[in-house]
């Protein structure tokens, strides 16, 4: 069973074209391949589908193997896979995501191959409600959320997938570990939540470092880092585009005043191919 192994900044995958057959078993298969010990060793694991509204259909599970509705660095994989492998010859294609529907995708390709990925990751939701959270209201800023004695102040946005952003004081040397997996679990999170903590260190410049629902502490989350920006433009610390700074490099973010999208630009790498011992 093959499968390749690429990366959004070193937020790592491993990538099966077709493979529908699969679907039945992914959350074993994902607890099993994604261990970095015992298995290939990944965040998650993409399944690359056709689809009937898009040129491509993508279905994510994370290491834990949970599905995810939405996955920022998985998509960028996606369309660098499909173009590099000859299964599509345009620079402008749709990928259809569970948590974002249709999306737009941009590739920047340089000697035939793909080197960075502009998303149109659709309109964030900001009802409490539909983030999801058990809190009431239009938007869900700078609210707090209690764990074990300790407060924290967040704001909920969901990409497709849900996002608490919280602001610390030296986002870097955050460590995510200790209240992450926490927060994570919290039940105003009806689904669990993707967790980021945020430092704005410009008008245009975010730190960011997350714990991701389903998956722990990665390297990069293309998602998080849209749902912080967005966080950041209402919590009035940035402007509606800034770079956000994760441990793994940098994705520039827009949200888009007039067609109230947000846009993630960022690179796709392809590290190796391999076959499953299956
Ligand atoms: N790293 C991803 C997010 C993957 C899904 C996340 N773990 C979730 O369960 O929502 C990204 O780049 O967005």
């Amino acid at each position: 069973m093959e499968f390749t192994k690429m990366h959004g900044l070193g937020n790592d995958f491993l990538v099966f074209y077709g493979m529908k057959q699969l679907l039945g078993q992914a959350a074993e298969l994902a607890v099993r391949y994604c261990d970095r010990h015992f298995g290939v060793g990944a965040d998650g694991l993409v399944f690359i589908l056709p689809s009937e509204t898009a040129d491509f259909r993508m279905v994510i599970i994370n290491s834990d193997g949970t599905e995810a509705e939405q996955c920022g660095n998985a998509i960028r994989c996606a369309a660098k896979y499909v173009y590099d492998n000859g299964h599509i010859n345009r620079t402008d294609i749709t990928i259809e995501t569970l948590g974002a529907g249709v999306q737009p995708v941009t590739l920047a390709v340089e000697n035939g191959k793909v080197k960075t990925v502009r998303v149109d990751m659709g309109a964030p939701i900001l009802e409490g409600r539909l983030i999801p959270t058990t809190l009431d209201g239009s938007e869900i800023i700078d609210r707090p959320v209690e764990v074990e004695g300790e407060t924290f102040r967040f704001t909920g946005v969901s990409m497709g997938n849900p996002h608490a952003v919280i602001y610390v004081e030296d986002a870097p040397m955050y460590d995510v570990h200790t209240w992450g997996p926490k927060l994570e679990k919290h039940p105003l999170f009806p689904r669990r939540t993707n967790v980021e903590f945020a430092t704005v260190t410009g008008p245009e410049r975010i730190e960011m470092r997350v714990w991701e629902r389903g998956a722990g502490p990665t390297l990069a989350c293309g998602t998080g880092a849209c749902a912080t920006l967005v966080s950041s433009v209402l919590n009035g610390l940035t402007g509606r585009s800034a770079w956000v700074g994760l441990a793994g490099g940098d994705l520039f973010i827009e949200w888009n005043a007039e067609d109230n999208h947000v846009y993630m630009t960022g690179p796709a790498e392809t590290v190796y191919r391999g076959e499953l011992a299956v």
